[in-house]
């Protein structure tokens, strides 16, 4: 909980802070920034849970608003000392456009800079993702890498493209000058594969397992690594890491940061499977059944038919050429730069993390256990 005896005289904004990882991040700045004064929570849908958060000694300011709408931002923006911007479209699935992408993650992020030039907000915090480096679609392995690894990042999906340039902008702007004359100070933290409460995908896998008779089926071989870092541990690093901004401006503006904890490497079923197999799900070896060629084969039809049925209905299901590929390419990482220079450390410790996922997946509704 935060001490009382700090002065409280910080005003924070966090954009996307109904998303899943927003919520963590807002949480998280509630329980672990004594210094904050007022906390804006900027999202397109606002969450009913943020009005039990009212109640406490900061004040929580609920912005119903949309990136993509200049003035909307700059009005949220206005007198914040820090924003931590994490909106985004996050869609591998073909669910929404490549201009709407690109709309929210790229035009977005671009109106979230320019409020902070605009207004005289210097300290910027983005939320970027792994997906910036890769997996790339060539499938080539990333090992324990870290932020200086080389890699070939090609970028098709308009995903992964509307995040690579939004971190481009945002790094691009580290030092540039805002009202008032000083530097904007900018960083970007890179997330693998989140999990923990709140996580959709979890969502979807368990209740497929449950509509499976409690089965889930192994698509992708045990041997590919899959990065996952706990969503408590992201959060916590955004709040880390916007508290030494101001401190730290030279060493961390303008850097990228990989998001880590002590997750165990695993392929992304068998990762999934520690949190669902507690709660009454067995994954079944197909090795045989399901070929990678058969897979793809199954992920292409998936793509022709999400084309030729869109004029009539949006089928956008969890395989397609591209989720293949990402789960079924190594890419994990290793790396302390985090905590050489912000002093990070996760705050849950992997048996906490799993603990807490557990519980989560068992409160669901319609639980096996
Ligand atoms: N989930 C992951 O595994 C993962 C991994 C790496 C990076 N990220 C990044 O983390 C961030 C948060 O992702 P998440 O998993 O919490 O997704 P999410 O969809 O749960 O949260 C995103 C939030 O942004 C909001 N939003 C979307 N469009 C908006 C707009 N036009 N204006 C205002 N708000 C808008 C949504 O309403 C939502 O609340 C994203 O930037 C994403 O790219 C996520
Ligand atoms: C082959 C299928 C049976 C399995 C499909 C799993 C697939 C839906 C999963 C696998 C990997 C997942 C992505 C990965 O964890 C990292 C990210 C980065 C983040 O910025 C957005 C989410 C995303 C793309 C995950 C989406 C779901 C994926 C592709």
């Amino acid at each position: 909980m935060a001490e009382s005896t700090e002065v409280r005289n910080l005003v924070y904004l966090v954009t996307g802070g109904c998303g899943f990882l927003g919520e963590h991040v807002v949480r998280m700045l509630l329980q672990r920034e004594p210094r904050l004064s007022e906390l804006r929570v900027f999202d397109l849908h606002l969450g009913p849970w943020l009005e039990e958060l009212k109640r406490g000694p900061v004040q929580v300011t609920a912005i119903q608003g949309d990136v993509t709408q200049a003035h909307e931002v700059a009005a949220a923006v206005a007198g914040a000392h820090v924003v931590i911007h994490a909106a985004g479209l996050v869609d591998v699935f073909g669910r929404a456009s490549p201009e709407t992408i690109h709309k929210v993650n790229v035009q977005g992020t671009k109106n979230v800079i320019e409020a902070c030039v605009q207004t005289g907000t210097r300290f910027l915090v983005y939320t970027s993702s792994m997906e910036v480096v890769g997996p790339n679609i060539k499938g080539h392995p990333f090992y324990r890498g870290n932020e200086d690894t080389p890699y070939e990042a090609v970028h098709k999906h308009p995903y992964p493209c509307s995040k690579a340039q939004a971190e481009r902008l945002v790094l691009e702007a580290n030092g540039r000058e805002v009202r008032g004359g000083l530097p904007l100070v900018t960083c970007a933290l890179r997330p693998t594969g989140i999990y923990g409460e709140g996580h959709q995908i979890m969502r979807d896998f368990y209740h497929q397992g449950l509509r499976l008779g409690g089965r889930l089926f192994r698509a992708i071989p045990a041997s590919v690594e899959h990065g996952r870092v706990y969503v408590g541990n992201v959060a916590w690093m955004h709040v880390l890491v916007a508290r030494e901004l101001e401190r730290r401006a030279a060493l961390v503006g303008g850097q990228v940061y990989f998001c880590y904890d002590k997750s165990p490497y695993k392929s992304y079923e068998d990762f999934n499977m520690e949190f669902l197999g507690p709660c009454g799900l067995r994954l079944l070896e197909t090795r045989l059944l399901a070929p990678y060629w058969l897979l793809m084969l199954l992920a292409t039809l998936n793509a022709l038919l999400q084309w030729l049925l869109r004029p009539l209905l949006l089928y956008a299901p969890l395989l397609n050429p591209y989720t293949l590929a990402v789960a079924n390419t190594t890419f994990t990482v290793s790396t302390d730069k985090a905590q050489r220079h912000f002093g990070y450390e996760p705050l849950f410790s992997w048996e906490d993390s799993r603990t807490r996922t557990i519980r989560w997946v068992q409160a669901m509704e319609g639980s096996a256990q």
